[in-house]
């Protein structure tokens, strides 16, 4: 028998709907654009045909609606892994959870979940306005350390790779991204490996007042590879996605506008007109059917 979970472990709302992302089981369609920023939920849902729902709390604004007859949520994460392990909990805990009994229900529904997020390029021949898609995520981050995930091999070396090049206290975790989705929304983008950082400014070689730890973190990261395939990308979050979309059995897949190249250090005139095309790109490729 499955064991009820209490109310301090999944909390609900008084309305029924579940405790950050305030959303009940109607709400959702089983296709999700996720995206960082708030206002981004609108640059996507503008394109739908018809919205039904708009809700917000906190960071975690959502519009659901429809595209060439196909239902879509576009709903906005904020920053970092750690609203990223919130957002796929609760969200898997709505289609997998029956809200009402807390009891896990008999048969598993599997997501589709599209990240669209900016980012900045480690590599010179990946220039501003390229469109990416993450094949892994390598997480900088220390949200695995409190979640076992099983790692192919490929991921094991990579992960003890960057530890040893960064001579890091801890083991980086490498994940790969849903190969369905990438099949489907891959198509006439860049494939790259994308490293999830646990900030913008030092974890990213970034200096503005205070130095980071690791100055050369840039060059040390591009420099690697493994098995040939080498680490193209910096952003916030698709290590935890692809992490938490394995352990709870969904498709995930990230794309990433890139709006800066941080060895040419340019950043886009335009950056909106990179994420727009990044949005219709995937809007076409999903209600291609
Ligand atoms: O554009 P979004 O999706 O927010 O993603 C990137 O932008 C933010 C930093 O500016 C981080 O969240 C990073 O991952
Ligand atoms: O350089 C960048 C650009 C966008 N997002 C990041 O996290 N880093």
């Amino acid at each position: 028998m499955e064991k009820r979970i209490p109310e301090s472990e999944l909390i609900i709302n008084p309305d029924g709907s579940i405790y950050h992302l305030n959303l009940k089981p109607e709400h959702l369609a089983s296709t999700i654009i996720a995206v960082g920023d708030p206002d981004r939920v609108e640059k996507v849902s503008k394109y739908f045909d018809k919205v039904d729902v708009k809700l917000s709390k906190r960071e975690f604004v959502t519009h659901t609606g429809w595209l060439n007859g196909q239902q879509i949520t576009a709903i906005s994460t904020g920053m970092g892994t750690d609203n990223i392990e919130i957002f796929m909990t609760e969200l898997d805990a709505i289609v997998n959870i029956d809200l009402k009994t807390r009891l896990p229900k008999p048969k598993h529904t599997t997501l589709n979940i599209i990240r669209i997020g900016t980012s900045g390029s480690m590599q010179e021949d990946i220039p501003a306005g390229a469109l990416l898609a993450s094949e892994y995520g390598i997480g900088l981050d220390s949200l695995m350390t409190f979640y076992k995930t099983v790692f192919s091999d490929f991921e094991k070396n990579m992960g003890k790779e960057v530890k040893e090049k960064l001579d890091l206290p801890f083991t980086p975790y490498c994940i790969k991204g849903s190969t369905h989705l990438m099949e489907q929304l891959g198509k006439g983008l860049l494939i790259g490996n994308t490293v999830t950082c646990p900030g913008f400014f030092g974890p990213q070689g970034r200096k503005v007042r205070i130095s980071p730890a690791i100055p050369d973190i840039i060059e040390k990261l591009s420099a690697i590879t493994v098995s040939g395939q080498r680490l193209t990308n910096f952003e916030m979050e698709t290590a935890g996605y692809y992490a938490m979309g394995r352990l709870l059995g969904h498709e995930v897949i990230s794309l990433n506008a890139i709006i800066a190249n941080r060895i040419t250090q340019q950043f886009a005139r335009n950056p909106y007109e990179i994420v727009d095309r990044l949005i219709q790109h995937t809007l076409l490729q999903i209600t291609k059917g």
